[in-house]
């Protein structure tokens, strides 16, 4: 479990009509354990705070803590040691997974690369990671272009999961699949928080969705958190007229029945 507080972040970009800050003095926290949600429209800075906290984006202001300790990433050293806790998914999978890799090769890959395993191990973790995305062992040889979307999806999951991190940072990783198979994998993604004890940052611009995973949710707009409350009481009492907004403007979230497959 792994503890993430980031304090008055800001990261600054240009756009057409020169410098501005994407993210303007940002500070939320996660307590070990649980999943804060990230909502917001496109634009609103939440995949910018995500890649300042990983260290992609550089910083103007403000401090990242990861188990009370200063982020650094400045070295590949730096990196390698955020990478062993924190770990990222991205709304587009075909970024994480190598087109020439099967399903095997990539999570053997990431089950590696911070411990020795033999040739034996390796393929009990492989079997483990993908029932733990929930998917079939007989899809380990297969490319990711032989995957569905929403089989890439869990393939990358379970790929960022091999290195068993304390903290998983989900970036809009349901906005490209269907609809159908958008609640599967946020039940999925549900489960693993709960059975590993994951520490998440889940970021959405659906805000039902995003409830459906969070313990509390952040709601951002123009590089700021408008409102942050329990999900609860988010749903319950938006306090801020664009969380309302937000809550107007989305279609509900069908949850399949227990025991529906795996789209
Ligand atoms: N590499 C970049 N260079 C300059 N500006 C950028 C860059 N990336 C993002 N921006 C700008 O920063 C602002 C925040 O973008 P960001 O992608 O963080 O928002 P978002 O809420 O994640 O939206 P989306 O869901 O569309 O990704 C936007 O105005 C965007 O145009």
């Amino acid at each position: 479990m792994t503890a993430l507080r980031v304090d008055g972040l800001t990261v600054r970009r240009t756009g057409p009509r020169g410098s501005f800050a994407a993210v303007d003095g940002v500070s939320l926290e996660i307590a070990p354990g649980t999943t804060l949600g990230l909502v917001g429209e496109s634009g609103s800075g939440k995949s910018t705070l995500a890649g300042a906290i990983v260290g992609l984006v550089p910083v103007r202001a403000g401090r990242i803590l990861v188990d009370g300790e200063e982020v650094r990433t400045r070295t590949v050293r730096d990196r390698r040691r955020l990478g062993r806790r924190v770990q990222v998914v991205l709304q587009d999978p075909d970024t994480a997974l190598d087109p020439r890799m099967t399903v095997r090769q990539a999570l053997a890959e990431a089950a590696t690369v911070f411990r020795r395993l033999d040739r034996a191990g390796r393929a009990e973790r492989v079997a483990e990671l993908l029932d733990l995305v929930g998917l079939d062992g007989r899809l380990a040889d297969r490319l990711p272009r032989q995957l569905s979307g929403g089989q890439r999806q869990r393939v990358a999951l379970a790929r960022a999961l091999a290195v068993e991190p304390g903290l998983l940072i989900a970036d809009e990783i349901t906005s490209a699949l269907d609809v159908s198979v958008q609640a599967s994998v946020l039940n999925t993604v549900r489960r693993l928080q709960q059975e590993l004890g994951l520490s998440m940052l889940f970021i959405g611009h659906n805000l039902p969705a995003v409830c459906h995973v969070s313990d509390t949710v952040a709601v951002m707009r123009n590089g700021r958190i408008v409102e942050s409350a329990p999900t609860g009481t988010l749903l319950r009492a938006p306090a801020h007229p664009y969380t309302r907004t937000l809550l107007e403007s989305v279609p509900v979230l069908r949850t399949p029945p227990a025991g529906e497959k795996n789209p």
